[in-house]
């Protein structure tokens, strides 16, 4: 490995590029020149010809740099001004959509470019290019489905990974991918493809070695100094210990000294939400005024984007985030950090076929990630809930996920989706494909075989994808989902498929609050089914589509309303998959029976039998499993279920079920419960 120290001049003695800002027409506006003047102080400005060298002459380059150098915004446009890029594309993956729109946003206002020109981006569900655009930042995932198409990934000339230390299943495939779309395109003696792997925080030697001892560039030096303070303590309930930290700022600091409070998960979020907004009144006339912004996953784009609007002058803003806020993106405000040190984790184990949901401790890299969110546009503070002994026993760098479970794919809980998009890359030797880190083989064979069973793939002299399984990769679902709306086809039911699909694929649309939940669990009787969730779900879509998706309706009913538009927006995007497919968008009406059959065909996995003292068995492992309080079919009990997923809490819990007759399980997969007992 070869390292490269890159040190730039102090930033007062700097010397501003010649070849950047000045050859375009400089904009007279204030914003404008106060961009340029931001961009210059970036660390990495000084070091660009340096950089742009360097990328010039090697095919692969791993550079570490602190948060908030420049990274992410500046190298893809000194690699077009060097005209790098030949022409062709620019990708920036990133591990999450909220940073690849907010820094494309960025980076389009400091090229003085409409978003979607020169520059844009690609998520799931939003393509904001066009055929003039060269730097584009993109979900990893998303260039994952585009090397499906295109496994040569030919309209790139250089794809930068950014954030590789997330370790994302997609980030770790796609390393494999791009990686054999470089040596593939020096064979066939194609233009070169330039890789770029950058991160703050990496295991270098590891990655260097992956990339065939790819030299490692160091960027020297951080824009803006971050206080880090420890816990003195040990804390044993973070989310008070975030509370009391942030009444402690809110009284001290001065007004526009924004916080970012991160949390594990959307209930936690809204909770805290909650109470940050009753500090805010508490102290009324005393501090600042507060607005709490709430950002996790599952809000919708235009809302998640509401926390990068800056503070009205006189108030504080308070952004309370999961994790999504960690890496990459730059709230504007934001001075202090309250990093409590802990991340919702979904763990999968091949053996149990047990999905569970775990609140754990981030790694190192994380932590320092979070630290970098403050001292971005001035200096910050971030205010660490963990002593310095507990940080020193964190692990340096995060687990990948490819060893630990999906965290990515909601609802997913093996390998199989993985699986699924590497056999529609043409990648069937999968104990062999190229990881940075092998997931286990057993979890391999666990996912082929369900694969297998959903008749994704065939096996023969060496597996393949079918038919079926190529159209299944279509869909940015997992596996069983994808079956069940493309089986939706032989029972007539697509239009109540894609609602219950839709609603599964979110956070829930039930909203229960504390103070009223009796309220809210009475409310939402009268949705329920004695045929399952699933059935429960489509009642309540099909209810709120009647209202025209009316407010008050939502309020009254305690669904949440938010949630319900992004599930009809997630809709809408599957249908247009489902359009170019043929699928005909025909409707059962009340015909259930072809609906539960239809989630049968996918789910037939996870079905479970009602034992004779009262408890069930999950078929497929023969494990004790128990009906969630939170099912329709909590007090019912029916003889058959199928269920979504498995939840282990104090006790193993099936959540979403549906009921089944014995009979369409074997009429859904006959080799699979040939072996099982079953009534005949
Ligand atoms: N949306 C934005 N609004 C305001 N300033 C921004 C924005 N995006 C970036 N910046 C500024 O540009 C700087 C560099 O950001 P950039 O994302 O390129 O850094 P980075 O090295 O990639 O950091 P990280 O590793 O944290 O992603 C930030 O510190 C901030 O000062």
């Amino acid at each position: 490995m070869k390292v490269l120290h890159m040190h730039g001049p102090p930033y007062k003695k700097m010397k501003v590029s010649k070849n950047l800002d000045r050859k375009k027409d400089v904009s007279t506006s204030f914003e404008y020149h106060k961009l340029c003047e931001a961009r210059r102080k970036l660390p990495i400005y000084p070091v660009q010809n340096r950089l742009v060298q360097e990328v010039r002459r090697l095919n692969t380059v791993i550079v570490i740099g602190e948060t908030g150098s420049g990274k992410t915004t500046q190298i893809p446009q000194f690699l077009f001004r060097a005209e790098v890029h030949r022409g062709s594309q620019i990708a920036i993956t990133q591990p999450r959509r909220v940073a690849a729109v907010t820094v494309a946003k960025r980076v389009a206002q400091e090229m003085k470019s409409e978003l979607g020109k020169l520059v844009g981006y690609c998520v799931r569900f939003e393509d904001v290019t066009s055929e003039s655009t060269r730097i584009k930042y993109m979900t990893d995932g998303m260039l994952l489905r585009e090397a499906i198409i295109d496994p040569l990934m030919r309209r790139y000339s250089v794809v930068i990974l950014d954030e590789a230390h997330e370790r994302t299943i997609h980030t770790d495939v796609l390393f494999g991918v791009v990686k054999a779309a470089q040596r593939q395109r020096a064979k066939k003696g194609l233009k070169p493809l330039k890789i770029v792997v950058m991160s703050a925080t990496m295991d270098v030697d590891h990655f260097s070695e992956y990339f065939n001892s790819a030299p490692v560039l160091y960027l020297e030096g951080r824009q803006f100094p971050v206080n880090v303070y420890y816990s003195c303590c040990t804390q044993s309930d973070y989310q008070f210990a975030a509370l009391v930290t942030l009444g402690q700022i809110h009284k001290q600091a001065p007004p526009n000294h924004d916080v970012l409070m991160f949390l594990t998960g959307q209930d936690e979020i809204e909770s805290m939400v909650r109470f940050v907004r009753d500090i805010g009144r508490s102290l009324e006339g005393q501090a600042p005024p507060i607005i709490a912004c709430p950002l996790y996953a599952a809000l919708p784009p235009q809302v998640q984007l509401r926390v990068f609007n800056r503070t009205p002058p006189g108030a504080r803003k308070v952004v309370i985030a999961t994790n999504i806020a960690e890496t990459s993106v730059t709230i504007p405000g934001i001075k202090f950090v309250i990093d409590p040190g802990m991340v919702k984790a979904r763990v999968f184990n091949p053996r149990s076929g047990l999905d569970l949901l775990k609140v754990v401790r981030i790694s190192k890299a994380q932590a320092l990630q979070r630290t970098g969110r403050a001292g971005r546009e001035s200096s910050g503070s971030c205010y660490r809930l963990y002593t310095e002994q507990e940080f020193d026993s964190f692990k340096l760098n995060t687990v990948p996920e490819i060893q630990k479970g999906d965290l990515n794919i909601k609802r997913m809980c093996s390998l199989s989706s993985v699986v699924l998009q590497l056999m529609a890359l043409g990648i069937s030797d999968l104990i062999h494909f190229d990881f940075m880190d092998r997931p286990s083989k057993e979890s391999i064979i666990t996912a082929v075989d369900e694969l297998h069973l959903l008749g994704a793939v065939e096996k023969r002299e060496k597996i393949q994808l079918t038919a079926l399984g190529k159209q299944m990769a279509a869909f940015p679902l997992e596996p069983r989902l994808s079956k069940v709306i493309l089986v939706a086809k032989e029972f007539s039911c697509l239009e109540e498929i894609m609602s219950i699909v839709s609603l599964l694929s979110g956070e829930s649309v039930f909203y229960t609050p504390h103070k009223a939940r009796e309220e809210a669990l009475a409310a939402r009787r009268k949705f329920m089914s004695t045929e399952g969730d699933h059935i429960s779900l489509l009642n309540i879509y099909k209810t709120y589509k009647s209202v025209g998706g009316n407010k008050n309706w939502c309020m009254e009913n305690y669904i949440h309303q938010r949630n319900m538009k992004t599930a009809l927006d997630v809709r809408n995007q599957l249908r247009e998959i489902c359009d170019r497919q043929n699928l005909p968008f025909k409707s059962c009406r009340d015909d259930t029976v072809a609906i539960r059959k239809c989630l049968t065909a996918g789910f037939f996995m996870n079905a479970a039998e009602l034992q004779r003292e009262g408890t069930y068995i999950c078929l497929s492992t023969r494990r004790p499993v128990s009906i969630h309080p939170s099912s329709s079919l909590f007090r019912s009990k029916p003889g058959y279920v199928l269920y979504n997923e498995l939840i282990q809490t104090s006790k193993c819990y099936m959540r979403d079920l549906c009921v089944v007759d014995p009979d369409w399980l074997y009429e859904a997969a006959p080799s699979h419960f040939k072996r099982k007992k079953l009534p005949t």
